[in-house]
């Protein structure tokens, strides 16, 4: 870790991560958060379409089947759409916590190439939290849930308010996700208080 690089272990004194009262029961599928989004949106015809469901405690599983506009290499899934399946992955525990927090680090172990085709899935948990620091940690394994592992990451999301958007966000993008007539949408993507 070089100076100024947060540990992607949570620290002593960390807190356990406490799943809301109202998050949805485990086993329920989350849908998309946004539409546009590259990770769950439907509305993005290369996107992931990752579909996620929450687990027991603040964990979640999610699929996602790597389609030939996600290829590095022939056949092969590029790194980074794998790392994006982990970082949506990782993101969707902020809706069990019922905070809004976005990526400070993601670090990725790339253990097996994943072939166009093949269901990734995956598996993230909270480890702990500290102040605004959310420390959580996810796998990706191939076509079982029990499969071979093929992806690992570590990962600290930083608790953010809504004015991160409002303020970095292109307004007309907002705006519209803002009027989508899904409120369970609208609540995810907006929802500030717990
Ligand atoms: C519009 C629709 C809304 C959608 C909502 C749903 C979103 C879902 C999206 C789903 C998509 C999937 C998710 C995505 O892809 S989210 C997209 C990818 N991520 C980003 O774009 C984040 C960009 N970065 C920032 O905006 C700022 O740097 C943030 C907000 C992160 C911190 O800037 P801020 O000024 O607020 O922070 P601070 O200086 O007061 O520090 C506070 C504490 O945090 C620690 N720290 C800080 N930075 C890092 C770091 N990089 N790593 C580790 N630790 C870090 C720092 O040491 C300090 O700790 P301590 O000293 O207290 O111990």
């Amino acid at each position: 870790m070089g100076p100024g690089r947060t540990t992607l272990v949570p620290p002593p004194g960390a807190a356990s991560p406490v799943r809301h009262p109202e998050a949805p029961a485990p086993g329920t599928l989350l849908g998309p958060h946004y539409d546009q989004c590259f990770g769950c949106g439907e509305g993005q015809p290369h996107g992931l379409h990752l579909q996620a469901r929450a687990g027991e405690g603040v964990s979640i599983t999610a699929e996602f089947t790597v389609q030939p506009a996600h290829q590095g290499a022939p056949g092969l899934a590029h790194g980074g759409v794998l790392a994006s399946a982990l970082d949506e992955t990782l993101g969707s525990l902020n809706w069990l916590l019922r905070v809004i927090a976005v990526t400070g680090r993601l670090e990725t172990d790339f253990v097996r190439p994943v072939p166009v085709g093949a269901t990734l899935h995956l598996e993230a948990r909270c480890m702990g939290i500290d102040g605004r620091k959310i420390y959580a940690s996810a796998v990706g394994r191939i076509d079982r849930p029990d499969g071979p592992v093929a992806v690992r990451a570590d990962a600290v999301f930083i608790e953010v308010k809504l004015d991160h958007f409002t303020r970095n966000g292109r307004p007309e993008e907002i705006k519209a996700a803002m009027a989508d007539p899904d409120q369970i949408k609208v609540a995810r993507a907006f929802e500030v208080n717990p």
